[in-house]
């Protein structure tokens, strides 16, 4: 009978920052962020434009280094644990990340293989069939040879997530990955991300979209504000001063799900 402490256990806790801060020439970016993202969970990340979002999610995937603060991948520090050794268990589908033109979809999820293959080891019929899942689940199947170039900027997207897919990560970390998607994609890809059964963190803009999420961080000049449940979290006092938007909710009769209903407190621009 498995235990709290049989190593096979996965931690109730997947990835932690503690008192995270980053700043560029002394600017502070993200300031004294502690948060706990639990095993299996979905955690939105929202707040608006400079927030801090994606230097958040690039300092827990260990693309930046804090200034003061550590993350902590499992237990372990992010900082001390081999590139590679981060790989198997974290992917990052970074807002803009950059992909050579002349190479195929293929080649590109294929990738995502990398940390699991020994240096000039060929894929093996696993890894393949690893990849070509990959591809099925954000429907490029039919694309896989496609030179990069040649693709629009949503089905990109779906490739980036593909790849993060084929690393078969146990902790996902999703930029904005709706962006450049059009609706049906979005909505696709939302379930497809709510129902991988790792531990994800994802950035979001439509509110709407992040009361699909188990809980929600709120960033806001910087600062985590709030950490809590959809319902606790986009209270109306809250998009309000954080937002500045005057939010009402309303029930879908469909199904009694919350819908936000958004309206800015000013038409001008900041
Ligand atoms: N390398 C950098 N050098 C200087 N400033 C930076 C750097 N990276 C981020 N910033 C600044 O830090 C702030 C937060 O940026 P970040 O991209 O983390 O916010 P965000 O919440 O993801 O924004 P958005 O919703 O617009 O994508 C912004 O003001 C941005 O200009």
């Amino acid at each position: 009978m498995p235990t709290a402490t049989t190593p096979s256990t996965p931690p109730a806790v997947a990835l932690q920052a503690r008192q995270l801060g980053w700043q560029v020439q002394g600017t502070p970016i993200v300031q004294n962020v502690s948060l706990q993202v639990r095993s299996g969970e979905m955690l939105g990340l929202i707040g608006p434009n400079g927030s801090g979002k994606s230097s958040l999610l690039r300092l827990l995937s260990g693309m930046l280094r804090p200034q003061t603060g550590d993350v902590l991948l499992g237990d372990q520090a992010l900082h001390r644990l081999p590139r590679r050794s981060i790989a198997r268990q974290l992917a990052l589908v970074a807002q803009s990340a950059h992909t050579q033109d002349a190479i195929t979809v293929w080649d590109a999820v294929e990738l995502g293989r990398t940390p699991w293959l020994s240096a000039l080891q060929p894929l093996a019929p696993r890894d393949r069939d690893i990849v070509h899942q990959a591809l099925q689940a954000v429907g490029l199947q039919d694309k896989a040879h496609r030179t990069w170039h040649t693709l629009s900027g949503g089905e990109r997207q779906r490739a980036h997530i593909a790849r993060a897919l084929a690393q078969q990560p146990e902790v996902l970390l999703l930029d904005e990955p709706t962006n450049h998607l059009d609706v049906h994609q979005q909505l696709s890809l939302m379930q497809l991300v709510q129902h991988l059964p790792i531990t994800k963190v994802i950035a979001l803009h439509d509110l709407n979209q992040a009361l699909a999420c188990d809980r929600l961080a709120v960033m806001h000049q910087g600062r985590l504000v709030h950490l809590g449940t959809p319902d606790e979290v986009l209270t109306p006092e809250l998009l309000q001063t954080v937002f500045q938007v005057q939010a009402h909710s309303l029930t879908d009769p469909l199904d009694g799900s919350r819908v936000l209903r958004l309206r800015p407190l000013t038409t001008t621009l900041p």
